[in-house]
């Protein structure tokens, strides 16, 4: 297993071209939120803006709407009962996010239904929270296109089938290969599995025990992929930069919330950008 280090962030983070604007940065696309967790697709939505996404839309339920645009008015919204809209915006995203709050009813099944069905081989797909485990129970046809699994221990137990207990590097190895996508193992020391490599995340802290902290590495994932050119590497520097903010946020706070992570994010990029 390899270590992950700081050198993934200056490897990764780059300067913006002066010949840009905002559509250079990709157009993310995050899809959750019930009438119960807004709250998730708000936190993954805010930490994909403030990582320099391009464009940012939130398919959710229109409960959420107002509460959205008070925090974020940077995001466009969509319906995400809208199929026809959705659908649209999904096909011409560079990244899509699907999962934080999204639920485990009926609703939501059709929900992350229609949204694989939209997807297309130059995207990158998160899947986190909800999606991981609606796709547990009631498989799916996964799209053929760059995928990121981005499970806690009890959602990784009901995709792959391993124990918590036995989720030893070797298992966990064996079903991301018949995924074909990468896992982002999240606990204390996360592991991310690659394809080509396992990597072990050496920092953060139970600082970070929080609800809304995945539903933020989510979007920020989210914001990295759509932005940075190596796919791989967006990854694994969005996991990194999730927990060394937390790291630095903690050394003066007992606990740090998620949305201080996301709001943290501009000047922590561009001490590293390069
Ligand atoms: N503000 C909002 O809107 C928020 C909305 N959220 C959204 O809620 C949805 C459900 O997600 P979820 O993670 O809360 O619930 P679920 O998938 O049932 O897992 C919990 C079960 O697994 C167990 N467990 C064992 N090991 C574990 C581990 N390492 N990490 C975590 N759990 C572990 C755990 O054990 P226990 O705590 O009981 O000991 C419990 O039995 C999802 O869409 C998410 O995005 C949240 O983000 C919160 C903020
Ligand atoms: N004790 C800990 N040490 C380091 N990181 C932690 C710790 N507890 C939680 N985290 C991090 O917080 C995040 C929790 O993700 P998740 O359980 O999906 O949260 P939520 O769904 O509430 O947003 C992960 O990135 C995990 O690595
Ligand atoms: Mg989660």
């Amino acid at each position: 297993m390899l270590t992950l280090t700081e050198e993934i962030l200056t490897k990764t983070i780059r300067v913006r071209p002066n010949d840009s604007y905002k559509g250079t940065f990709g157009r993310v696309v995050l899809v959750g939120g019930n009438a119960n967790y807004g709250g998730a697709i708000i936190m993954a939505s805010t930490a994909a803006v403030y990582a320099g996404a391009g464009l940012v839309t939130t398919g959710t339920d229109t409960n959420n709407l107002s509460s959205l645009h008070a925090s974020l008015p940077e995001a466009m919204f969509v319906n995400y009962y809208d199929k026809v809209k959705l659908s649209h915006l999904v096909s011409y995203a560079t990244t899509v996010v699907i999962g934080p709050g999204l639920g485990d009813d009926f609703h939501s099944q059709e929900v992350l239904a229609s949204v694989l069905a939209n997807i297309n081989q130059s995207q990158s797909v998160i899947i986190d929270g909800s999606a991981i485990s609606l796709l547990a129970a009631n498989p799916l046809d996964i799209p053929d296109t760059n995928l990121i699994f981005t499970p806690h221990e009890m959602e990784w137990q009901r995709l792959s089938g391993i124990k918590i207990s036995d989720q030893t590097s070797d298992a966990n190895q064996l079903v991301q290969q018949q995924l074909n996508a990468t896992v982002v193992l999240k606990k204390h020391h996360t592991e991310i599995y690659t394809g080509k490599n396992i990597y072990q995340l050496p920092i953060g802290t139970p600082a970070q025990a929080t609800g809304g902290m995945g539903d933020t590495l989510a979007g920020m994932i989210g914001g990295f992929t759509a932005q940075f050119d190596n796919q791989e590497n967006a990854v694994l520097a969005a996991v990194y930069a999730h927990s060394a903010i937390a790291d630095e946020l903690a050394r003066s706070q007992y606990v740090v919330l998620p949305h201080q992570i996301s709001h943290a994010l501009p000047m922590f990029m561009k001490r590293y950008a390069n």
